[in-house]
């Protein structure tokens, strides 16, 4: 298999050099050179099947030669036998006769994130021992992703992690689950500003050969197709557990980087038969614009209660646009270039035309998001998070809005656990949800990380000073 960047103009590289160079050299997203396509009589093969079985399945044409197939088979079966709390990994939970929750938070800290970095951190184990190489992680979190990279890659001999969090504007749950880990190649760095700031700080890493070049730098966020790759699985796994392909399935999907979304676009192009992909977002309604009218314009993050989608750059919808309209990678360098110096962008007809096949997006306000997550407590029982609740939300409008068939199921994915946001739950339903078992002493244990101003410079320099001194966990003064 063949990965090819978003612009065209970074070498071609295979699934090993795409999961180890996480952005392109020309500062595009990798993706494969076409989709590979599964049969219907391949997917009902599917039945039955662990699902880690599955995912071998699912991530053996995208691997290519970089993984034996006993290699996939034993990383496949390591993460997904072991590291998650549900036999069933990613279980389905039916809330009425139309709407289901796919729950994704079984992992070791509790979000859907656990599912690929999980995943990713074995991967990068038997990259770099193979090779002999080192790998300087850099990161950007809203809170999710950086607990679950941490977590996965913590004492890892051949990786350094730097994991940049908007200071003030994750969950403390989210911050302690980063910060309380004592591992000496985990750093921490609280910036001045918005996730979107970290995210750019991050991307112009891989830029700067001041930085990338001494260092070799890698990527834990969903610019690294890997990740994505890993969330494919679970699309088809909940698919056909509900009946492909004999019968269609629909998905709502809170969104923030546009990555879990995409993931389902993938399964789609694979062959699954996805009726519909809702896109739900918080007031940071950038997507919805976007599919509405075609009018991909950021305008500054507004703090919600759902802070792991407080984001207003979508990094993924590159990879959409790119895919959509017509795989120009010259036109789509043109157009993020425009983008990075005005901040806006016109979708083209064909991009427009590509995407509303099969996705529509909806927002929910703070009322909509925890009306849902009353909706769900009151005629289902369930505690959900915020997230999940901006999910249902954005679910339940479009069954009203007849944006979906009304003969399939419609999933919304459960990306957290309500206890990782127990205030908004708590404020919305009266009840606080207990944190598991498996997350232990949080509350406990000491924080350490770095705190540092908004600038570019001063994250890039600190990244680059402690990763050449190799100084193991020295970013813990705080
Ligand atoms: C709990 C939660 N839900 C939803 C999202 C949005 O997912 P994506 O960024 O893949 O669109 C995130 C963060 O990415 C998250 O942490
Ligand atoms: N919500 C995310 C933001 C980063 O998204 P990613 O999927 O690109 O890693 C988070 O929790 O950090």
């Amino acid at each position: 298999m063949e990965y090819v960047s978003t612009r065209g103009s970074a070498p071609a590289l295979d699934f090993e050099g795409v999961a180890l160079a996480g952005l392109a050299s020309d500062g595009g997203l990798y993706l494969p050179r076409q989709w590979p396509r599964f049969s219907e009589a391949q997917i009902r093969g599917l039945r039955g099947l662990a699902y880690w079985e599955f995912a071998v399945e699912v991530i053996r044409p995208f691997v290519g030669d970089s993984l034996t197939e006993r290699e996939l088979g034993a990383i496949c079966h390591e993460v997904y036998g072991n590291a998650f709390a549900h036999e069933a990994v990613t279980p389905l939970v039916q809330l009425d006769p139309r709407n289901w929750l796919l729950e994704l938070f079984h992992g070791p800290t509790l979000a859907f994130k656990d599912v690929a970095l999980q995943l990713l951190g074995r991967l990068f184990e038997t990259f770099l021992e193979r090779r002999g190489e080192r790998l300087t992680i850099v990161g950007a979190t809203s809170g999710d992703t950086g607990s679950a990279a941490i977590n996965a890659v913590a004492g890892l001999d051949r990786v350094e992690i730097f994991m940049l969090h908007p200071r003030g504007r994750v969950s403390e749950v989210q911050r302690r689950q980063m910060t309380t880990v004592r591992a000496p190649n985990v750093h921490n760095l609280a910036i001045e500003g918005s996730f979107d700031d970290a995210q750019a700080h991050v991307k112009r890493m891989f830029g700067d050969p001041a930085i990338n070049g001494p260092l070799s730098l890698g990527a834990v966020n969903s610019i690294n197709w890997a990740r994505l790759m890993a969330q494919v699985v679970y699309y088809f796994y909940s698919a056909v557990q509900l009946g492909a392909p004999d019968r269609k399935v629909a998905y709502s999907v809170p969104t923030g980087n546009f990555g879990d979304v995409f993931a389902g676009y993938v399964a789609e192009r694979m062959g699954l038969p996805i009726e519909r992909l809702i896109v739900a977002t918080n007031v940071n309604d950038i997507l919805v614009r976007a599919l509405a009218r075609g009018d991909y314009s950021a305008s500054g993050v507004t703090p919600t209660i759902t802070p792991s989608m407080d984001i207003q750059v979508s990094s993924n919808f590159e990879r959409l646009l790119f895919d959509c309209g017509g795989r120009d990678g010259a036109a789509m360098a043109a157009q993020m270039a425009g983008f990075a110096e005005t901040k806006a962008m016109q979708l083209t007809n064909a991009q427009r035309e590509g995407a509303s096949a099969l996705f529509r997006g909806f927002s929910a306000d703070q009322d909509a998001t925890a009306r849902a997550m009353q909706w769900a407590h009151q005629a289902a029982g369930q505690v959900i998070d915020p997230h999940t609740a901006v999910g249902l939300s954005a679910a339940r409008t479009a069954l009203q809005e007849e944006a979906v068939d009304p003969s399939v199921p419609l999933v919304t994915l459960a990306t957290a656990h309500p206890a990782k946001f127990r205030e908004a739950v708590e404020r919305a339903i009266g009840v606080r949800p207990n944190l598991p078992a498996r997350v232990g002493d949080l509350f406990a244990r000491e924080e350490r990380f770095t705190e540092l101003p908004g600038d570019y410079e001063a994250s890039r320099d600190f990244v680059l000073t402690h990763a050449l001194a190799g100084t193991r966990g020295s970013s813990a003064e705080a």
